[in-house]
């Protein structure tokens, strides 16, 4: 199974297509339209996000709400393309010289990119920018929505804003208010904090990153392999998650703690009983040992960087003057950690749909489920 993604932030459309998708697996545009209405919301957007209201196009490769087996295409409008359509035209018609970017962006991909590819900052940032990540979502809730008829659920966690810790008593909690579209600033002492952290980074012109988590239950051992270096699934998941605009770093379990510990409080014993198989008496390895899921919950935690557009920006150089001046200012998120949540449920959601796929090859989801009971029943012995 693969996918590709195409279109600028500002352009027409954002496209994708994914192929390799078993027949017969059913496909709710709802549920694809219920994720990318999530990815839309949360704390410290910017005014983009009340231009936009996203809605997938299934294109290709469904009918009557089943995967057909062929390619499925989709689409996502691009609502403020309408206020770009000079700027990003096509054609000679295009206006390249209004909303020119003279002044790359610290954090963002405005020089480097200009430098690597010879062109203007503008063709760099439109497809930089995390409106990709649309796409993604939508792509992700189409195989999540197969995963979850194999009963894998994937929950995600705001762990931290701003360097402020959520104190959740059960993280399902949070979930449960993304799920409500309960977002804005809550009731418990941290979400007050991390509101007046927001409002006091506001005020500053400046952004805020956070940590994330991201959980997979359900899914039995043996997904991934440990024979090369590139079936690993801790390593395809820490790729994923890393191609996420700003996810700066990830780690499983317990993650940077486990260095610090001795091995016997790190490696979680082994335990068997009938009728379930093998189990762990903990789970500090986050659910994969030798690049294989090991049937306890996959966990793993992703640190996302400040935004980089600062409305009280940083210095720069201008491109033609070589002059030190402010970096430039587009309309811009201050703290993206909400959405960026969203974003990386669906990204692991597309490799671990993938990695069953690699230990399930089917061409058809019946058979892909037969399999997958069968596997099941053997690891139960
Ligand atoms: C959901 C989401 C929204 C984002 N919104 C913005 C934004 O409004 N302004 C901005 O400068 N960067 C934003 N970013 C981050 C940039 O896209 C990202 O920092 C940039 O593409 C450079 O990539 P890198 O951070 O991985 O190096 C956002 C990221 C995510 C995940
Ligand atoms: C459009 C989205 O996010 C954008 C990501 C982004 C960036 O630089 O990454 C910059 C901003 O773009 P604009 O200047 O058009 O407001 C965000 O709004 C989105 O998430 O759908």
């Amino acid at each position: 199974m693969r996918f590709l993604t195409a279109g600028e932030s500002h352009g027409q459309k954002l496209v994708g297509i994914i192929e390799g998708l078993p027949a017969g697996m059913k496909i709710s545009k709802d549920r694809v339209d219920e994720a990318l209405r999530k990815r839309q919301q949360g704390p410290g957007r910017g005014g983009r996000m009340s231009i936009e209201q996203d809605e997938v196009q299934l294109v290709s490769g469904v009918r009557g709400g089943l995967s057909t087996g062929a390619p499925v295409a989709l689409e996502i409008q691009n609502r403020d393309w309408e206020n770009w359509a000079e700027v990003m035209a096509f054609g000679d018609e295009a206006d390249l010289d209004s909303r020119k970017v003279m002044t790359p962006r610290p954090g963002h991909a405005d020089l480097t990119g200009t430098l690597k590819y010879r062109t203007e900052v503008r063709n760099i940032l439109e497809r930089a920018s995390a409106r990709e990540t649309a796409m993604r979502v939508a792509i992700g809730s189409i195989v999540r929505q197969g995963l979850s008829a194999l009963g894998v659920e994937i929950r995600g966690h705001v762990l931290a804003v701003g360097g402020v810790h959520a104190e959740y008593t059960d993280k399902r909690e949070y979930w449960q208010r993304v799920e409500q579209s309960e977002w804005s600033v809550g009731d418990s002492g941290a979400e007050q904090k991390m509101g007046e952290r927001l409002l006091e980074a506001r005020e500053k012109g400046e952004s805020l990153g956070g940590l994330i988590e991201v959980q997979v239950h359900n899914i039995p051992a043996g997904l991934g392999s440990h024979v090369q270096w590139d079936r690993k699934l801790d390593g395809k998941l820490a790729q994923a998650v890393l191609s996420v605009q700003a996810m700066k770093g990830v780690s499983f379990g317990l993650g940077f703690e486990a260095g610090e510990r001795m091995g016997s409080l790190v490696h979680d014993p082994i335990t068997y009983s009938k009728g379930q198989g093998f189990a762990r008496a903990s789970n500090h390895a986050g659910g994969i040992e030798g690049g294989m899921s090991n049937g306890e919950p996959i966990i793993l935690q992703v640190v996302m960087k400040p935004i980089p557009t600062l409305y009280q920006p940083l210095d720069t150089v201008h491109l033609e003057t070589k002059e030190v001046v402010k970096a430039s200012v587009e309309r811009s998120d201050i703290c993206a950690v909400p959405a960026a949540l969203v974003v990386l449920e669906h990204v692991v959601a597309w490799v671990i749909a993938e990695a069953v796929l690699e230990k399930f090859p089917a061409d058809s989801f019946t058979e892909l489920q037969t399999a997958w009971e069968a596997y099941q029943a053997y690891l139960a012995l």
